[in-house]
């Protein structure tokens, strides 16, 4: 088990997301968030994995302000954008309409046009949401988070219900979006090999608290086959009990 990573090598004076002490109850059970801290670095790409119930979503409903802080400190940028395992489009409005939801009028068009572009949904702009593929209504919703330029990106397993295929494609295509962007990411994600390939650290949360803060110093591209990721899983896994 780690200790919090206030002066750590990866967040310290630099961190973009501060949280401290962060208590969530609901009733008389156990917190379910139970003081818990973490930092994230600006630019940096934290994943967060935990056993169904460990308190992840409850984590990020609160960083997404949805649930508010009771207990303990939250300090993050202004500018926060999420990214949830169903995409969250209007129906009832074309994919760019989605995208630039909320933005400023002018240009409008213009700007959802070149994010498009950037998630590789430029050919669809005028789709209705229902009849996106399940990978291109996560690209539109990449979109419509990164429009926003967020200085802090939420991922809430965005890719957990799309095939394996398509979920290799979106992670290369994170991947990219953040090399360009380096805004801060939290990835929440069940998938231990997503984390490794994507996160500069995994934490793995249990009963609220972070029970293990991993570092991931391979360079990018990442590879499967590199004997250090084996090693990084197995440590992973361990970690998570599996
Ligand atoms: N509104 C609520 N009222 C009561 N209990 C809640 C509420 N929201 C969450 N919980 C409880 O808090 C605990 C943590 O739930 P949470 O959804 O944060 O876990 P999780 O790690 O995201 O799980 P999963 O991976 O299955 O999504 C669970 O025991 C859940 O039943």
């Amino acid at each position: 088990m780690s200790a919090p990573r206030w002066a750590g090598s990866a967040a310290g004076e630099n961190a973009a997301v501060v949280i401290a002490g962060l208590t969530k109850r609901f009733g008389e059970t156990p917190a379910v968030l139970d003081r818990l801290d973490l930092a994230i670095g600006k630019g940096e790409f934290v994943a967060l994995l935990g056993h169904s119930g460990s308190g992840k979503s409850t984590l990020v409903r609160t960083l997404a302000k949805l649930d508010p802080v009771v207990e303990g400190r939250v300090e993050q940028p202004s500018n926060v954008s999420v990214v949830f395992q169903e995409s969250r489009l209007l129906p009832w409005k074309r994919v760019w309409e989605n995208v630039v939801l909320g933005q400023n009028p002018r240009d409008a068009h213009a700007r959802a046009l070149a994010v498009l572009q950037e998630v590789g949904l430029s050919h669809r702009p005028d789709a209705w949401p229902l009849t996106l593929s399940g990978g291109e209504s996560q690209r539109a919703a990449l979109a419509r988070a990164l429009i926003r330029e967020p200085d802090f990106l939420i991922l809430d397993e965005p890719f957990a219900s799309l095939d394996a295929l398509t979920r290799l494609k979106m992670q290369r295509l994170v991947s990219e979006l953040w090399a360009r962007h380096h805004c801060s990411v939290l990835l929440v994600t069940h998938d231990v090999d997503e984390a490794l390939l994507l996160a500069d650290r995994a934490v793995v949360l249990e009963r609220g608290r972070i029970r293990t803060d991993l570092e991931i110093p391979l360079e990018r591209p990442r590879r499967h086959s590199d004997p250090r990721f084996e090693q990084l899983r197995a440590t992973l896994l361990d970690a998570l009990g599996v």
